[in-house]
């Protein structure tokens, strides 16, 4: 049997679902891969359970009554102190201050499981710097959720690339949650602001939906498949629609934002009203290999067509290659929703267990 310490940072909806399926799945680990996980942290973004023997199943519980409030010294101090063997840590926060704790992470042993995009969207200079950490302690960092949620995109991609393959261009629907709000805004006649909020509760936006509805999470999704691609990007050289009207831009809190989404109808029946009868609204990406150009944008697109067909949260990826020159390469599925995206991060942390003794 082999053990794998796992430290859960972020249990909220992907964080929380994967905690469920690991405990679902303890007796056919065991048994089908000879693999112990042993979740020895659970940390949100004040307070943290540890438990150097395992946090058993039922950890919710635990968390509200022993959970202590913490900082991330005193989860260095832990780790210190337990020196664990086949430490993986998980990030399912979606924190832009939380990826600076990877290089004390890695250097403390663990590998890095990220849902979280931010650490492959920063500047070039952060992500070479974080690879060459990574390459020093001898450390994986897996992050196939990063775009598509469970869907095989990354790796596909990687593989591709590294076979020698030249991957000229991808186009696709690559946000689940707009992906929802366009079928169901295109098909019913509820107002939007109401179908953002299904969403929201459905777990496929973002903690701040602004972040899909500005363009952000689609552009970050670009930018990890160019940059997979070895391709020198930086965020601001992706071009982005934001569909978030200018009254709600800049300064607004999040708060301030959900209180006043009702506003967004308006902005969105114009959207609807200008397309025609046998077109839905897709927001896409485009990335073209040859000239370098990132692009996310609001098209509208026949009911009939590839894009045009995909339902619910479905994300789709075409993928042109010299090999799938005229007929792409393509990935199809849903695209967002805790249950996909933790079953994902589960995949993650099987790929590195297959590595560990
Ligand atoms: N929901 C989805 O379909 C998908 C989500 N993702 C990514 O997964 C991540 C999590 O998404 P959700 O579970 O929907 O968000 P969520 O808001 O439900 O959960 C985030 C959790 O992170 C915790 N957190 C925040 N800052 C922290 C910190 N500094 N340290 C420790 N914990 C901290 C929060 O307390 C919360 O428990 C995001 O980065 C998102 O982009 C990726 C693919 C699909
Ligand atoms: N908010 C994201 C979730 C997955 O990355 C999306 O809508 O696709």
């Amino acid at each position: 049997m082999k053990t794998i310490h796992l430290a859960l940072f972020g249990p909220g909806k992907v964080g929380s679902k994967l905690l469920e399926q690991l405990a679902k799945s303890e007796e056919h680990l065991k048994k089908s891969s000879g693999i112990i996980i042993k979740v020895i942290l659970v940390a949100d973004s004040s307070h943290a359970l540890l438990n150097p023997n395992g946090i058993k199943s039922g950890w919710d519980y635990n968390f509200k009554i022993s959970s202590q409030r913490y900082s991330f010294k005193e989860v260095e101090e832990y780790f210190r102190r337990n020196a664990f063997k086949n430490l993986v840590s998980i990030d399912t926060t979606a924190s832009e201050e939380f990826i600076e704790n990877y290089f004390s992470l890695i250097n403390f042993g663990s590998h890095i499981i990220a849902a979280n995009k931010v650490a492959n969207t920063l500047s070039s200079k952060f992500y070479r710097k974080l690879r060459e950490e990574l390459k020093k302690n001898n450390k994986k960092f897996i992050y196939e959720t990063n775009v598509g949620a469970g869907l095989p995109i990354v790796e596909t991609l990687r593989n591709l690339h590294l076979s020698g393959e030249k991957v000229t261009r991808i186009r696709g629907v690559f946000s689940g949650s707009l992906s929802y709000i366009f079928n169901t805004f295109s098909e019913e006649e509820k107002e939007f602001s109401e179908v953002l909020k299904e969403a929201g509760v459905l777990g496929y936006t973002e903690p701040d939906a602004r972040v899909d509805l500005s363009g952000k999470d689609v552009g970050r999704k670009l930018l990890i498949l160019a940059r997979e691609l070895e391709l020198q990007k930086e965020f601001e050289e992706v071009k982005i629609q934001s569909l978030i009207p200018k009254q709600l831009n800049g300064d607004t809190t999040l708060e301030e934002f959900n209180k006043r989404s009702g506003e967004l109808n308006v902005h969105f029946r114009n959207f609807k009203t200008k397309k025609l009868t046998n077109d839905v609204l897709r927001y896409i990406g485009e990335l073209n290999v040859e000239t370098g150009e990132l692009e996310a944008k609001l098209i509208n697109e026949p009911k009939n067509s590839v894009l045009g067909q995909i339902e619910g949260a479905d994300n789709i990826f075409e993928i042109y290659t010299e090999s799938y020159k005229d007929r792409p390469l393509v990935i199809r599925g849903a695209g967002a929703g805790a249950e996909v995206t933790a079953r994902g991060v589960f995949g993650d942390i099987l790929k590195i267990s297959e590595r560990l003794n």
